[in-house]
């Protein structure tokens, strides 16, 4: 049915309503969804008239109303037939009243008692909410077991949320499970646990981008002995990134900060990394079952690969006890430094959990390198781009730090795969508790309205393909990334690494390992698909990767420079 004005309507509408004995009634209509196409579809005046009688039909002036209707009302619902030309008379006050309250967040039908638990893939879950954002655009919900979840996904309520006066981090869901092995430590520590300031403050030191600077050397070093064995692969090239780019990222952690070589690189690879894709896997799970099914079935398995995680890191304390040095990387820090502010130091087990949030965190880094494989595979243009840089920038000679900076289309192409992969999907906020105020937190200048306490999820995929911010936010673009397209992007688009007090401790060691790797990878290697047709699939738990993807990889053909 596709109405337009002037002609007579008769549509089904739902008013949903409360009444209130203080304020008096309040409203919200919510046409069924066919009603709403067809409202979408009529002209202006009708659609007005339409919702002006519905109005009215509720409670105003129900004078007016009798002579609008046809067919007559009940209290809930109002089969109408309108003249639009006398329901106009109504439109003015109505609309406005109507434009003032807010709209209802949309939302997945569910199933009675169930709620949206189909809507949402356990195993995964950030495709299913790709999926949801696609659909809903800047912000829908979900009911699961009982509890609301609202997510935001466009950059202009993204950067809304960031706005730390009125909203923090919500520690809740998949990052209280993962408490479960490394307790209070910087990433699960609740906003008002004193350990989060305490632990800040003795490793953030460690993090900043001069101390980082200092490690380049290791950095190259360790991927130039992994590239080493790639070149004498011959004939069986074929590699999973993901598989490669974990251990050299294991490896570099490791050694970086806890001053030791897995010598994991080549072999088996380290247990350590199975346990982190173990724990986070299920971290992930645990909230969408009953307590007592992941007490029974899952219980024993989380607890081994946490327990393996453990293993990890008090072997790097045992090491570093039988081996005392003059390194003062992040392990001597952890162990020794008191906090400036307190002189509180952090005990052996607070040790324990910073040095397993470390490489849970960076791992990371490794899958927005395969991304970044992804995308210059079929992108062989940006390849050429960038490779003119590197061998302009660095020719024959060795890769020093100082060419790093110089190296805008590099840093742009990594940008862009942070941008385009959402690499770390998203992340929860909730409103500030306001002391003795309940009422309802306005989102968007009132447009939405959510609980005082709502926790919500910034659901990145969604806001890094803003189609308001973003041209084409499918293509993948470097230049919208460099110089002052990338200074001139508003704050919300560039939030792939959390916000404010709780953003990622890791992000300068992060940019800088990955542009370091990225920059050899494009220098070195040519890359051919396996498969030509591979399809990305995306799959993960704290980041997200492309599934099954493998790459024959061979030693650059011809250098230019
Ligand atoms: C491309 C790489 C990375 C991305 C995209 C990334 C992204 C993020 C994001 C979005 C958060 C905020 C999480 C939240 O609010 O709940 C975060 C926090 C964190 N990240 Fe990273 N991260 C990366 C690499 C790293 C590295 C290399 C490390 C370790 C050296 C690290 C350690 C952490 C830690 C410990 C936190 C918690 C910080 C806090 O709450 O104080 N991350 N990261």
């Amino acid at each position: 049915m596709t109405p337009r004005g002037g002609e007579c309507l008769s549509l089904q509408l739902a008013i949903r309503g409360s009444q209130n004995e203080k304020r008096g009634p309040r409203l919200a209509l919510e046409p069924d969804p066919e009603t709403s196409r067809a409202l979408d579809a009529c002209s202006w005046p009708g659609a007005a008239g339409l919702v002006a009688a519905a109005w009215m039909s509720w409670h105003r002036e129900p004078k007016q109303a009798g002579r609008i209707y046809h067919c007559g009302s009940t209290k809930r619902k109002a089969n109408l037939c309108c003249c639009p030309l006398i329901a106009l008379r109504a439109f003015k006050s109505t609309i406005r009243k109507i434009m003032a309250s807010p709209t209802p967040i949309p939302k997945p039908p569910g199933v009675p008692l169930l709620g949206n638990i189909f809507d949402v893939n356990p195993s995964n879950t950030w495709d299913s909410l790709r999926e949801l954002s696609d659909q809903y655009g800047e912000i829908f919900q979900i009911k699961v077991l009982g509890k609301t979840l609202v997510f935001v996904a466009s950059v202009a309520l993204a950067e809304e949320l960031c706005d730390e006066k009125r909203f923090r981090k919500y520690v809740g869901g998949p990052i209280v499970e993962i408490r479960a092995a490394v307790h209070d430590a910087l990433f699960t520590a609740y906003d008002n646990e004193a350990s989060w300031g305490i632990a800040h403050r003795i490793i953030y030191p460690q993090l900043k981008s001069e101390v980082v600077s200092t490690h380049f050397r290791e950095m190259r070093n360790l991927a130039g002995e992994l590239f080493h064995t790639w070149k004498n692969l011959g004939g069986s090239n074929t590699i999973s990134p993901l598989d490669q780019l974990n251990r050299l990222n294991l490896e570099t952690n490791t050694y970086v900060f806890f001053g030791k070589r897995l010598n994991g690189l080549t072999g088996p690879p380290h247990p350590m990394i199975q346990a982190m894709e173990d724990s986070t896997s299920e971290a992930m799970k645990r909230p969408t079952r009953p307590r007592l099914l992941n007490w029974l079935v899952y219980g024993r398995k989380f607890k081994s690969s946490n327990k393996a995680m453990r293993e990890y890191a008090s072997e790097l304390v045992q090491y570093r006890n039988e081996n005392p040095t003059d390194r003062q990387d992040m392990l001597s820090i952890m162990m020794t430094t008191p906090d400036p502010e307190t002189g509180k130091a952090l005990t052996p087990s607070q040790v324990i959990d910073e040095i397993v949030s470390m490489p849970i965190g960076s791992s990371t880094a490794p899958c927005l390198l395969v991304y970044a494989i992804y995308y210059l595979q079929r992108n062989p243009e940006v390849v050429v781009k960038a490779r003119e840089e590197l061998d302009r920038v660095i020719g024959a000679g060795e890769f020093e730090f100082d060419h790093l900076g110089q190296l805008k289309y590099v840093e742009g192409i990594m940008r862009e795969s942070l941008r385009l992969s959402s690499v770390a999907p998203g992340f929860n906020i909730e409103p500030r508790p306001r002391e003795g105020d309940k009422s309802p937190v306005l989102l968007g200048g009132g447009k939405y309205q959510i609980a005082h306490n709502q926790p919500m999820i910034i659901v990145l995929q969604g806001v890094n393909r803003d189609p308001t911010v973003f041209e084409e936010p499918l293509a993948f673009r470097p230049e919208r990334m460099v110089g002052e397209a990338f200074d001139n992007l508003p704050a919300g688009a560039k939030k792939w690494f959390g916000n404010g007090k709780r953003e990622c401790i890791g992000k300068q060691y992060a940019l800088q390992w990955s542009l370091i790797i990225l920059a050899m990878l494009i220098r070195e290697f040519d890359f051919e698909p396996v498969s030509p047709e591979y399809h990305l699939e995306e799959d993960g738990w704290f980041n997200t990767r492309p599934v099954d993807f493998s790459v024959r990889v061979k030693a650059r053909a011809k250098a230019t420079y």
